[in-house]
């Protein structure tokens, strides 16, 4: 349950006082989520969503996300916006937290991937890459190249509890990352965390995006990286590249991939494949006893790296340059 901070009625009321949207006529925490307490709010003029950003979001970054989600959305893009007080602040603290109405998107994200639904991330991935180009604010992304081996460390020791020779396989990878990651593909704002449970859809429709508490400026393939993690794969393990072609060629009709950004997905796909793999490393290690969120598992993502470790090239998961065009 990721509701970490309680919230009275009177400290409610006080708040939503401060914004045009009217009378709260109701409020409740959601289940849903890891990182931060969210509650559903129906207020006299509508349904929004107020988020308490708790300790693993660093204060410093909410101007950069709230203002990032602002630009999408008054680019037209399906993303929630966040909304201003009567003074025009969008940040605002409650409860000793940072906190933020954004508006309610309607939708459910998919429980079972079809491939309709890769066309639809694509095609909002895309959207995002092309209405984030003139956004003026950067973040650095906190979980790459050069956060992973820091971040191995921490788990170092105990990885072989989860599977043996788990350490042994995450040390020559990373050193593998590090003498071959590319440098100098085009970058541009990213969602970096584009998984299923972050994309809405009204039956085979996208309906929008949230989540963009990991957004950050780094190359744009590597969400594309991301997404085939994601969204290709089946529950046996196998790689459908079905989906995978339709989400490149829904994604090459807002923004076609370089030749480059193509021949450097393999690569692209090992690093995305360890960063979910490390975090969830580290969070199945370091579970609280009786938490309420199930952390993930962690062994997903090595199944899905040594696929990637196999690959031979692109062609591998049925995308050419030609291929992402048509
Ligand atoms: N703008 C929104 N509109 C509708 N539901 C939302 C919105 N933002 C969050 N939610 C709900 O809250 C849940 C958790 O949100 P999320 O941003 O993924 O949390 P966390 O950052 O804690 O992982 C989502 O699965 C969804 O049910
Ligand atoms: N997508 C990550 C976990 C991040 O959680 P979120 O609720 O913030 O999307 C994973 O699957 O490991």
């Amino acid at each position: 349950m990721a509701v970490y901070t309680a919230v009275s009625d009177e400290d409610l009321q006080a708040f939503v006082a401060s914004y045009d949207i009217g009378e709260v006529t109701s409020f409740a925490g959601i289940a849903e989520g890891v990182e931060n307490s969210n509650f559903m709010l129906r207020t006299t003029t509508g349904s929004y969503i107020l988020t308490l950003y708790e300790k693993r979001v660093n204060p410093e970054d909410l101007p950069f996300f709230l203002g990032l989600m602002e630009h999408l959305a008054a680019k037209g893009m399906a993303c929630p916006t966040p909304l201003h007080d009567r003074e025009g602040r969008t940040l605002r603290t409650l409860n000793g937290k940072p906190g933020a109405i954004i508006s309610f998107l309607d939708g459910m994200w998919p429980r079972r991937i079809q491939p309709q639904h890769c066309t639809g991330v694509g095609i909002a991935m895309g959207q995002l890459h092309t209405a984030g180009a003139d956004f003026t604010m950067t973040r650095r992304n906190g979980l790459t190249l050069e956060d992973w081996r820091p971040l191995f460390e921490k788990s170092e020791a105990r990885a072989d509890e989860v599977c043996p020779g788990l350490a042994d396989m995450l040390r020559r990878e990373l050193d593998y990352l590090e003498a071959h990651w590319p440098r100098d593909l085009p970058r541009g704002v990213i969602h970096a965390d584009l998984f299923p449970d972050n994309v809405f859809f009204k039956g085979a429709e996208l309906s929008g995006v949230i989540d963009f508490y990991f957004a950050c400026t780094d190359a744009l393939a590597y969400d594309i990286a991301v997404c085939l993690n994601a969204w290709c794969f089946e529950p046996d393990g196998s790689f459908n590249i079905t989906k995978a072609r339709l989400m490149l060629s829904a994604y090459a009709r807002l923004r076609q991939p370089s030749e480059a950004e193509i021949a450097a997905l393999p690569v692209l796909c090992r690093g995305a494949a360890i960063r979910f793999l490390l975090t969830r490393l580290y969070d199945w290690l370091n579970h609280p006893e009786g938490a309420f969120v199930k952390p993930k598992d962690p062994m997903e993502y090595a199944h899905k790296l040594r696929f990637h470790q196999r690959a031979s090239g692109p062609g591998d998961y049925g995308i050419t340059a030609a291929a992402a065009a048509q």
